[in-house]
């Protein structure tokens, strides 16, 4: 078990020092032989950091009045052995034994099972040297901010309240069903498709109106419909309505009669892809690199699909070469500002088709600034890229941002419209 905590707190590190989302992190330090046992292992590493992670200002604040580092700086302080473990992060990044630290002090302090790792392990013993103190700064941030709960000093709770109101959009992938057939089965199975503007219950469902083929559920019915046959067959896909509009606005056969071929020029994970490749129906050729969405979405051109994905850097395609391509779906790497976080990696109700890259709720002022400047910039260049494709007709770019300098601004300098 003191593994465990090397672990989380190595996850922690690499999220606090951003070389990655909570999601691609704690699944690569999970990563081991046995697949059963480290999806495992990696689904109680995301929980413990995720609320690490809901607890750290609290637990920041408890540890500048009770500094365990300068006390006990054996095993917490800069020259811990921890810190030389394998693959930890040096300075700037924050210690490993710092980030072990606070996983541990969440187990303390925020469950009632305590530390799970053998009483004799160092850190542990060290730490719960200091319990009573620990305890007892919390208690006064618990009084000094009216809480009557540890609970209630996680943060993020008015996000949890908003992300329990957004719909769960799914889109119907009719490479595998008709929208009748899924509303048939729905009902059979004790939903209502309603005209309504509001979703009451967990049990109804309503169309959208603005894309074909795309319904929105209550926030609340996610498990269940993910226990769907629909969607365990690729069916029914869980898309956000706004990743549904690039495709649906892009729609290659709209006004063409013969084949057609489109690229989707930066699709992983996939999602857009097989959209774009139902509203194709089949016909023309295009590349993409998700396999395994791809083929449980029955796009695959192996498996009698119309997608061919290949692996390639977009940017080194050399235009003059792909004259064949008529349209682009181009949603390049952003911000990812404007993805709905629905937490659901917090109930263990994972959504592994969200197209989430890179989310970082806290980031903010200059650090943001340069992120922005620097996705902006490469953003642009794809544009520009993308139209010196020879054959291209029409072409669509989008971004999960809500940042003007990643949308219109990107659109002005790299279309010059
Ligand atoms: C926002 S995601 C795309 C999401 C996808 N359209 C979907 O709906 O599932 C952007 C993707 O572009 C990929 N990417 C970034 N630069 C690329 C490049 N030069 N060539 C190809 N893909 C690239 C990223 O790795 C990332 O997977």
């Amino acid at each position: 078990m003191a593994d465990f905590y090397v672990q989380a707190g190595r996850a922690l590190q690499d999220i606090l020092a951003r070389r990655g989302s909570i999601k691609a992190v704690t699944a690569k330090v999970g990563e081991g032989k046995d697949n059963a046992r480290a999806a495992g292992n990696a689904k109680r590493i995301l929980a413990l950091v995720v609320n690490t992670l809901s607890f750290r200002s609290t637990l920041q604040t408890i540890l500048t009045k009770v500094d365990v580092a300068a006390r006990e700086p054996k095993w917490f302080g800069p020259g811990s052995p921890l810190n030389r473990t394998k693959g930890a992060l040096q300075p700037p990044a924050p210690t490993l034994a710092s980030c072990i630290l606070l996983v541990l002090m969440h187990d303390l302090l925020f469950t009632s099972r305590g530390i799970q790792a053998a009483k004799a392990w160092p850190p542990r013993e060290r730490l719960e040297r200091h319990r009573s103190q620990l305890h007892a700064e919390l208690v006064r941030i618990q009084l000094r901010m009216g809480k009557s709960h540890p609970e209630e000093l996680r943060s993020g709770a008015e996000e949890r309240r908003i992300a329990a109101r957004i719909p769960r959009w799914c889109r119907v992938n009719t490479l595998r069903a008709t929208p009748d057939m899924v509303v048939q089965q729905l009902t059979e199975q004790g939903w209502t498709l309603e005209e309504t503007e509001t979703i009451s219950k967990e049990s109804v469902f309503v169309q959208s109106r603005h894309v074909d083929h795309v319904f929105a559920f209550h926030p609340g019915a996610t498990a269940r419909l993910m226990q769907t046959e629909l969607y365990k067959s690729g069916a029914l896909i869980l898309q956000d309505l706004a990743s549904c509009f690039p495709a649906a606005v892009l729609d290659p056969l709209r006004d063409e009669s013969v084949e057609v071929t489109a690229m989707d020029a930066t699709s992983a994970p996939g999602n857009k892809t097989s959209h774009l490749s139902a509203l194709m129906q089949g016909h023309g050729s295009r590349y993409a690199t998700l396999v395994r969405m791809l083929s449980r979405a029955g796009c695959l051109a192996r498996e009698h699909g119309n997608v061919h994905p290949k692996k390639l850097d977009f940017l080194s395609l050399a235009p003059a070469e792909q004259g064949a391509i008529q349209y682009m779906l181009l949603d390049p790497s952003c911000s990812g500002s404007g993805i709905v976080n629905r937490l659901d990696y917090l109930s263990g109700k994972d959504d592994e088709q969200d197209n989430v890259e890179e989310v970082d709720p806290v980031e903010k002022g200059s650090a943001l600034a340069t992120r922005l400047a620097n996705l902006a910039s490469l953003q642009e260049h794809m544009i520009r890229h993308a139209m010196t494709f020879p054959g291209l007709k029409r072409f669509t770019y989008s971004t999960c941002s809500i940042h003007e300098e990643e949308n219109e601004a990107v659109r002005s300098k790299g279309a010059g419209i």
